[in-house]
């Protein structure tokens, strides 16, 4: 077992996309690493840039329409160097992919065995006979509890919380290294949310993948991620381990998130809302902390030119040095919000 071992390996990844003929980046400079048996999970407001960097790890952009620079190594391969014929070799074998919406995700037209079996004939050898025993053993172990009745059920006759169920049987038929969840319950509601997270770690465990869980909700990081990755503005702006971002934030874009998270920080307060909104593409702050207008009450002083990330302790790293004063307007009488 490669335990700890990284396996994927991010390096200066930049996602650009063609709006009017001019070329923005929608992510910037992406460094990260996800190992084998860990829970690696991408938080931040909805256009962060959390999806497009899912999506340049698939290989799932037009190049017409993108730029992408970087490398994304793979146990040894750069997938940005594949074409669509290399990238199919590991899309659904050696990386599955849960997607946000199950229902869109699955055919309606397709009984649940066919579109599991499907992703075995294309990477597998296979006799009808395993890929049929293979099919209720994955039905199992997704916790489907009658996983004969449902392999021959269509989509529409399953709930929302089986058709993803459904979904992460396909995304691990054929056993991946990695799995890329891009918010594989938000559609779900809250114990139906719980129940998939639970799946979710369980196949991490059995199957020794690495996951990289995607989503904009911090109870769903607190209950399930071994690391975390906080995005804002297309830059990953603090790194660490669940317990280091939640006992000991740093950056000031996470200590809101955390602030504006019901049930930690503010249990007898009012919600923290954070002030205005992420910027579009077109609107990307190219000098200083994109986080800065947020928090307009902190001085330009505070923040770098050009921020980089430092590292604070093992595995823990934050962008600027801005959070070594940073303080929200009620923990300090000298600022205005
Ligand atoms: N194909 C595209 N063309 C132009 N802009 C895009 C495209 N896809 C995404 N964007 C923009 O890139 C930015 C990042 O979007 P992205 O979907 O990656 O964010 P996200 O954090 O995943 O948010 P969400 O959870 O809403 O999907 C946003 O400003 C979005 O409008």
């Amino acid at each position: 077992m490669e335990s700890t071992s990284e396996f994927l390996n991010i390096k200066d990844v930049s996602t650009a996309f063609k709006i009017n003929g001019k070329y923005y980046d929608a992510i910037s400079h992406i460094n990260l690493e996800v190992h084998h048996d860990e829970i690696l999970a991408i938080v931040g407001e909805s256009g962060c840039g959390k999806s497009t960097l899912a999506t340049t790890i698939m290989g799932l952009h037009d190049p017409a329409e993108t730029k992408i620079s970087g490398e994304v190594d793979f146990e040894g391969t750069n997938l940005l160097t594949l074409n669509e014929a290399g990238y199919n070799k590991f899309r659904g074998a050696k990386i599955g992919m849960i997607f946000q919406d199950p229902l869109s995700a699955l055919n309606p037209l397709k009984r649940i065995e066919d579109q599991i079996s499907e992703v075995m004939d294309y990477h597998t050898n296979f006799t009808a006979e395993q890929k049929h025993d293979r099919v209720l053993e994955l039905l199992d172990q997704v916790g489907i509890v009658n996983p004969k009745r449902t392999a021959h059920q269509f989509p529409h006759e399953l709930s929302g919380g089986m058709r993803q169920r459904v979904i992460i049987a396909i995304a691990i038929a054929c056993k991946p290294d990695l799995i890329i969840a891009d918010e594989p319950t938000t559609a779900l509601d809250v114990t139906i949310q719980a129940q998939i997270l639970d799946v979710l770690r369980e196949i991490q465990k059995e199957n020794h993948a690495g996951i990289i869980l995607i989503t904009h909700d911090l109870g769903v990081v607190a209950e399930t991620a071994d690391r975390v990755a906080v995005m804002y503005a297309g830059q990953i702006v603090e790194q660490g381990s669940a317990e280091q971002i939640f006992n000991t934030p740093k950056h000031p874009y996470t200590r809101s998130l955390l602030r504006s998270m019901p049930q930690l920080e503010n249990q007898n307060d009012d919600l923290y809302v954070i002030q205005g909104n992420v910027p579009s593409l077109q609107r990307m702050p190219h000098e200083g902390d994109r986080f800065a207008p947020r928090i307009p009450w902190v001085p330009e002083s505070a923040h770098e030119k050009d921020p980089v990330m430092h590292v604070i302790e093992t595995g823990h790293e934050v962008r600027c040095t801005c959070y070594k004063e940073f303080k929200f307007p009620d923990e300090a009488e000298d600022v205005k919000a």
